[in-house]
């Protein structure tokens, strides 16, 4: 079977090149089994019948219309971490950036002129506007202890900074990766207070918009630092402009420009630059084509942010149906007695749920007819159905 995959975005190439020949690639193809998106905003894009899953290579998934996709039976997969060292490094020397006023200083001494006495005169009379702080010491808070989070926090305590974190709800697996020396706050707002630096690495959700507002920069202590390398609506940026005229806050170092920023010489804004390194964009992309390969070969599903883990072993001459329905009770029954009725013998069957939607993949011996699989469509709560050959 020949697979469609349509390409939004630049996609890295070496990381393209793991797709067999047989798979049609590109930004051109048309009637996609597949789209594969970094940024793309696909909140008012037309998303065409044929897709059967959306797979974004990197973190974020506030650009696509995933509660809408979900109701269309549409899987919307992402690659955790497969980004996350390169933010890391970013917001590393975004601290720094702000730490020891790295851009102000080198744009005064790409200013000097003079011959080399007169600009060394110059140097040692200047420097003293830009004189920094060290890490060693300093509290960093991290909110957001995911991917991201837990390897700023680490780095950040393995640079001598007190890391002081929050996240309500850290998987097991980050509590594990996370540094035992970094303290754990009882509240977001304890963050706030005791940051002299301050990093947000959360999704933007409604529960996250305007996260970092007047309320809580008014609580942090006087000239820290506040980076963001999540989303810009994380950050209420009126409330940050007015703090960093005040001068209450000492700089914003963030991933997003925007009209309010542009031109403000407290505020460094990065063209959205924290995935886009040679390795991270391979690694995203290299983990987005395995996700859809997998799903569109074997119906197989990891790292969806919509629809359970579903990974069954697929065995030699069996028919795979699958079917995205809505969870609720007797679904399986119902199927598998349309299948008996048609007198399928049933070899394997995985049935996984999350939330208000369920997976289900039941391999059988046999050819499935049409007519079988229009009548499972038309169970009450199946979304889509899908039937993958031998
Ligand atoms: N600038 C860039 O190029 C990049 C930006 N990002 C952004 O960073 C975000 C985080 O990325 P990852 O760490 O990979 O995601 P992740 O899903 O591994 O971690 C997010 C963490 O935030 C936590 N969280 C959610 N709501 C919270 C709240 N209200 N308070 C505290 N914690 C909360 C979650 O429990 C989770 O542990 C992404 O959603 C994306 O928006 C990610 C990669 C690259
Ligand atoms: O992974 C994320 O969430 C990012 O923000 C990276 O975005 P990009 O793939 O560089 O457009």
């Amino acid at each position: 079977m020949n697979y469609s995959i349509k390409t939004l975005n630049s996609i890295s190439a070496r990381g393209l090149s793991k797709l067999p020949e047989s798979y049609e690639v590109g930004p051109h193809v048309d009637n996609a089994d597949a789209w594969l998106v970094r940024s793309a905003n696909l909140h008012s894009v037309e998303i065409p019948d044929s897709v059967l899953a959306i797979s974004r290579a990197g973190a974020g998934t506030n650009t696509i219309p995933v509660n809408q996709l979900s109701g269309r039976g549409v899987v919307v997969f992402n690659t955790p971490g497969s980004n996350a060292n390169a933010v890391k490094e970013l917001v590393l020397a975004g601290i720094l950036l702000g730490a020891r006023n790295i851009l102000p200083a080198a744009a005064f001494a790409r200013q000097l002129t003079g011959d080399d006495n007169e600009i060394n005169a110059a140097v040692e009379a200047g420097k003293k506007q830009f004189v920094g702080w060290e890490l060693p010491g300093r509290t960093l808070g991290v909110i957001g202890l995911g991917e991201v989070g837990v390897q700023v926090a680490n780095a950040a305590e393995a640079l001598g900074m007190k890391v002081l974190g929050y996240d309500p709800a850290i998987t097991i697996r980050h509590a594990w990766q996370l540094s035992s020396h970094v303290t754990r706050a009882a509240s977001i707002d304890e963050v706030f207070r005791r940051a002299d630096v301050l990093t947000v690495h959360v999704p933007l959700i409604e529960a996250t918009q305007g996260l970092v507002n007047a309320e809580r920069l008014a609580l942090m202590k006087q000239r820290a630092l506040v980076l963001n390398f999540s989303r810009a609506g994380i950050v209420d940026s009126p409330a940050m402009v007015a703090a960093l005229e005040s001068g209450s806050i000492r700089g914003y170092v963030c991933d997003f420009p925007s009209a309010e920023l542009l031109n403000r010489p407290k505020v460094v804004a990065l063209p959205h630059l924290g995935a886009s390194t040679v390795e991270a964009e391979e690694n995203s992309a290299a983990m987005a084509v395995n996700e859809l390969r997998d799903f569109l070969e074997n119906g197989n599903i990891s790292n969806s942010v919509n629809f359970p883990d579903a990974v069954l072993a697929r065995e030699p001459d069996t028919t795979r149906i699958v079917v995205a329905n809505v969870n609720v009770p007797n679904m399986v029954a119902e199927i598998s007695a349309l299948i008996g009725d048609a007198g399928i013998n049933i070899t394997n069957l995985l049935n996984k749920s999350r939330g208000e939607l369920a997976w289900t993949m039941i391999d059988v011996r046999g050819p499935v007819t049409d007519a079988l699989r229009s009548s499972i469509e038309q169970i009450e709560g199946v979304l889509r159905v899908r039937v993958i050959e031998p």
